[in-house]
């Protein structure tokens, strides 16, 4: 970081955020104090390894946030105006996250003492601050929560995913016990897919397997959940179901892909998929896997009985 020529301007200082209605007489004195600092494109301004014990003004350039590594994606782009270093100046601790400069930027460099002087002064700057600490946990909730529903979800088919089957089966297993209601698995796996692949090629196997993802859940109850399991395998968990509703349920399922000759996707026109099916009814006291484990058996000898149809 080398120091930045900058010709004092109460006026620019004050659009910055954190001074935003701040007295100008309280303002005029902390001028002084203001150091400019020019950041190289990639240069760590803020990293966890290192104490911090400046609060940065940006009045130039953009700044991006990261957390835990620089090789993951940034949380948060920091424009003209924003700060930084904001909570390890206040709690003394090393920052929380690397701040690097995106582009060659500028930015104020002002140091703690200078600045808890005056915070002594201006409520209405503590107030700035605060705001700015809201929005910046309240972003960070929000990408907690973002985060969580999508490590539950399959990105190319919007399905849940193997570790929110995990979590459902606990919590669903457990709720159809203690009701004395049953629970039914059903295994779905596309049929000679790796032809289908092979023949119309990998992108038209992925829009197949959204076909597949979005023909089954239209028809699904929001108790029900579909999951991508693997490659080309779906699971359905069917809470309140015994077998014999099960495999109603699963018969129409496969009849309604089956039906569908062809469809349109962004690289044309495709040829339909059949599945074939393995159902299991939750036994007492079964695991998910045990479960799995027989749907799949169930799965195995309808694609030994000519795929297309359900087992189980
Ligand atoms: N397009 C696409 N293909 C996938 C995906 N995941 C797995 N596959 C393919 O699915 C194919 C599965 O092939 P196999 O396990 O041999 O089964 P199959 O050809 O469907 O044969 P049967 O299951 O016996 O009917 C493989 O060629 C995988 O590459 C995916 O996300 N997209």
């Amino acid at each position: 970081m080398k120091p930045a020529h900058w010709q004092a301007d109460l006026q620019q200082v004050q659009q910055l955020r954190l001074f935003q209605n701040v007295a100008t007489s309280s303002l005029d004195q902390l001028l002084r104090e203001f150091r400019a600092c020019e950041l190289e494109a990639g240069e760590v301004l803020l990293s966890p390894f290192n104490r911090n014990q400046h609060l940065y003004l940006l009045i130039e350039g953009q700044l991006r946030v990261y957390l835990g590594s620089l090789d993951n994606q940034a949380v948060s782009t920091l424009e003209v105006g924003d700060c930084a270093g904001e909570i390890s100046f206040i709690d003394n601790e090393h920052p929380s996250a690397y701040v690097v400069a995106e582009r060659p930027s500028i930015v104020l460099r002002l140091h703690r003492e200078s600045l808890v002087a005056l915070f002594q002064q201006s409520p209405q700057m503590m107030q700035n601050l605060l705001e700015l600490l809201c929005e910046r946990v309240r972003k960070g909730n929000r990408q907690i929560l973002d985060s969580e529903q999508n490590a539950n979800v399959d990105t190319l088919t919007g399905c849940f995913n193997r570790r929110w089957l995990e979590h459902v089966f606990e919590r669903e297993s457990t709720r159809c016990a203690f009701n004395d209601e049953p629970l039914s698995l059903l295994m779905l796996d596309v049929d000679h897919f790796k032809a289908y692949n092979d023949q119309h090629g990998h992108l038209a196997g992925d829009y197949a397997l959204c076909l597949v993802a979005h023909t089954l859940s239209s028809q699904l109850r929001p108790k029900d959940s579909l999951i991508r399991f693997g490659g080309e395998e779906f699971v359905i968990l069917l809470p309140e179901i015994a077998d014999e509703a099960a495999r109603g349920i699963g018969e129409r399922l496969r009849v309604s892909l089956e039906q569908i000759a062809s469809f349109y996707s962004p690289v044309g026109v495709l040829p339909g998929v059949t599945i074939s099916i393995g159902l299991a009814q939750m036994q007492q006291k079964d695991s998910l896997q045990g479960l799995i484990a027989r749907a799949d058996a169930a799965l195995y000898q309808a694609k030994q009985q000519g795929r297309n149809c359900l087992c189980g």
